[in-house]
This record gives C-alpha cells, structure tokens and sequence, in this order.
C-alpha cells in the first residue's frame, strides 16, 4: 500500500466546555484548519533487522524513531483487537513513559509526552510493532483551545486504521481531492481517537473528537451527540492570546472545584446545561429577514456571555481573556473562551451587519495587546482522505 493522508479539523465550542465533562450539554462545531498525517507501512529493514515507527511532527521540528524489537518488548505484542478500541492501562502508561524518558524531549517541549504516548498507544493497537512512517503537520495552534489533539488523534487513528486495512477509504488519486469514509468508519476511528485523547487529556467528554471526526456542528452530552441544522451563518473571529495552557491540568482543576464546592458547581454545571440547550435551539430557527438575524445573533451573544461568567466561576479565565473580552466589549461585541480556558483561544461573535471598518478596528487594538485574531470557516467537514 503506498502513502495516505488524513485530514481531521480543530473545533470551536460555542458553549458548554467543561461542563460537557460533567454531564452537561455543550454545542462545538468543527473549523477550517486542519492536523494532517500522512502515513505508511515501511519494509522490515534490509539488514534483516524488524525496521522501526518513526514519527516526524513537523510543527516542533523533532522527529522520533524506535525500533519495532523494542517497542515489542517495553510494550509487548500487542493484542488483536483493532475493531474493539480499548483504553490503555496504567502498566502500558508506564511502559511508554519509561521509553519516552529515553528519548531527552527538550524542557520547553515537555508537554509533547502526551502527544507521544497517544502516538505509540495508537500505532502500536492499530497495527502491532510492524515498521511505519507517520508525519504529523498542523494548522492549528497547539495547546490553544482549538482541539489540537483531538485533530492529532483523529487524524493519526484515520491514517493508521486506512494503513491497518480496518476501514476502506474512498480517496481522490490526484492528491487534491478529499474522500470519505463510511458512518461506521467514522465511528471506529472516533472511539480510537478517544483513546488518544484520553492519554492526553485524562478525562476528556469525548466532543473534540466527536466533531473532528464527524464535522458540522454538533450538540454532544453524555457520549451522545446530534447534527445541528445551522439556518444562518455564524461568524467568529478568534483571538489566540498566545498564553500557553494545558487541557488536562485545567480539567483537573475544575474537578477538584467541584468536589470542594459540590452544590454550588453542580448549579454551575445545571445552568451551563440550559445555556448550551438553549443556544443549540437558537442556532436551529430560521432567520429570514434583518430585524430576525439580529435579534438572533443577540441572543446567541448573550448566552455567549453568560457562559464566559460562568467559566469564570469554574477558575478557567485568565487575565488575557479578560482582556480580549473588555477590548471587544468596547465595540458592543460579545467574546467568551473557547475549549479549557486558561489563556488559549477566544471567540468573538461577529454580527452579520457589522461594518468591515468596526471589525478592522476591534482587530487592530486585540492585536495591540500582542494576541493574533483570525477568522474561520463554521461548521464544515470532519475527518477526510487522500492517497499521497
Ligand atoms: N501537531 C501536533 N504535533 C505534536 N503534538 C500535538 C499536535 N497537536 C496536538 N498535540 C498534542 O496535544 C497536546 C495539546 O492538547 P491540549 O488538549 O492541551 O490542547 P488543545 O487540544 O489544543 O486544546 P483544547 O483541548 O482546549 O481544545 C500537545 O501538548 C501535544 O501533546
Ligand atoms: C474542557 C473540555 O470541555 C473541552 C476542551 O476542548 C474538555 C472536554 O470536554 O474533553
Ligand atoms: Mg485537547
């Protein structure tokens, strides 16, 4: 089999995050910018040796290769089982951190160990210790809110499960077009990239890897989610603080709120429920006139609001965020974070009458502060293939 890319999108959520991982409901949808992986299988090596998994990720500029005799005896040979995802034990945690330790990850690289066990657990299930080359590559900013690893983990099970010969992709030979992948497909490689990013995240709800492998947007609770019929348009600027943030320790950090306070975050959590239900009904009705769609982005913006106040509450703010949101609000304009908080990205949503020049000018004094906006396509594909 020659070489395969897949592409899997970041996300934005639009209300809910955190609480999703406490049963909430919560609205994401997937963005424009994309983590692609491009794999394939190599030969056992001429010397007669078993070859080795190597892993370039081309956004740090490091690249990783084990040979397959000694992934085989940290991890052993790994059980069949690629039509059954299961979670990686502690003893394999261990076994992967051990081998990782080997490899001296420079100090400011550090958090690249969560992205890396995922990587070995992933490969390793999905196709034993056979030899391989993968190359990771991102759009996206990494550790910023936009669901960077549930697009590396989608995209790698995508390439992996394609290269295992566990799903059959339909893909276009010339390298630009983009196939699919069936619905039960889909849904192997969305419960492996939850594995993946259980390794990354500790607890995740599963949502980003919800949407990236399945696009649209999406109302997620508990496990379940449904397609959202977007009527109007929604459209956000996003502004990455730069502030760098981890997903796990934030996560960790609401958790053990809860369990101090438990009455007073599970009112929290109840009524980030009603925001994200109510938000994913306003996103359903149609708009046909002006007067309708302003009234509707109003509406939209105030939950947006009154969602930020109460991840404030959860202790996911953070100063830079604080600062998106008054700069905005200056220009009548709604912001609220987006994925674990703690620095990362923020939304701002942008009425469809807002004239260009206001939008200039919001941007120009966001980016005054040292933050970087950009805008993105919402709600379009998930998970997508092509041949190399
Ligand atoms: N392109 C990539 N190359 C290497 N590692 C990556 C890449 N994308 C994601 N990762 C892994 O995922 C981790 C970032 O995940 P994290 O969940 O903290 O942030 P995020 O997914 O961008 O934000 P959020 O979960 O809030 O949406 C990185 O530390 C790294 O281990
Ligand atoms: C913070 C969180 O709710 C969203 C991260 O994008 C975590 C999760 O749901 O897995
Ligand atoms: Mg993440």
């Amino acid at each position: 089999m020659g070489e395969f890319r897949a592409r899997a999108p970041g996300k934005i959520i639009l209300a809910g995050e955190h609480a999703v991982v406490h049963g909430s409901a919560a609205v994401a949808a997937a963005i424009d910018l994309y983590t692609l992986s491009t794999f394939h299988l190599l030969p056992a090596s001429e010397d007669g040796g078993a070859g080795a998994v190597e892993v370039d990720l081309r956004d740090t500029g490091l690249v990783f290769s084990w040979p397959c005799s000694r992934l085989r005896e940290a991890l052993g040979d790994r059980p069949a089982g690629v039509n059954a995802p299961r979670p990686c034990s502690s003893d394999e945690l261990a076994a992967m951190a051990k081998l990782l330790e080997q490899e001296e990850i420079p100090e400011d690289k550090i958090w690249l160990v969560g992205g890396l066990s995922a990587f070995l657990y992933l490969y390793t299930s999905i196709l034993g210790c056979r030899p391989g080359k993968a190359v990771v590559k991102s759009d996206l900013p990494v550790g910023a809110g936009l669901g960077s690893s549930a697009a590396f983990c989608v995209s790698l099970s995508g390439a992996l499960l394609v290269a295992a010969g566990a799903v059959s992709a339909q893909a276009g030979n010339g390298g630009t077009e983009w196939g699919s992948i069936g619905r039960d497909d889909l849904e192997l490689v969305n419960q492996w990239a939850f594995q993946g990013e259980k390794i990354i995240h500790g607890k995740p709800s599963g949502i980003d890897n919800a949407v990236s492998t399945f696009g649209s947007m999406i109302k997620f609770k508990k496990g379940e989610f449904t397609n959202l019929r977007c009527t109007n348009p929604v459209k956000m600027l996003i502004t990455d603080t730069r502030v760098g943030r981890n997903t796990k320790a934030l996560v960790a950090g609401v958790s053990e709120r809860l369990s101090r306070h438990p009455d007073a975050m599970a009112s929290v959590i109840s009524a980030v429920n009603s925001i994200s239900e109510e938000l994913s009904s306003i996103v359903e009705s149609a708009a046909e006139d002006e007067v309708a769609i302003t009234t509707k982005e109003e509406k939209l913006a105030e939950l947006m609001q009154m969602n930020q106040g109460l991840l404030q509450c959860m202790g996911v703010s953070h100063r830079s965020i604080e600062t998106v949101l008054q700069t905005t609000l200056k220009y009548n304009l709604v912001s609220k974070l987006t994925g674990a908080g703690g620095g990362g990205c923020v939304l701002t949503l942008i009425p469809t009458l807002l004239s260009k020049l206001v939008l200039e000018k919001t941007t120009a004094e966001i980016e005054s502060h040292g933050f970087r906006c950009f805008q993105v396509e919402v709600g379009g594909r998930g998970l997508q293939f092509c041949r190399g």
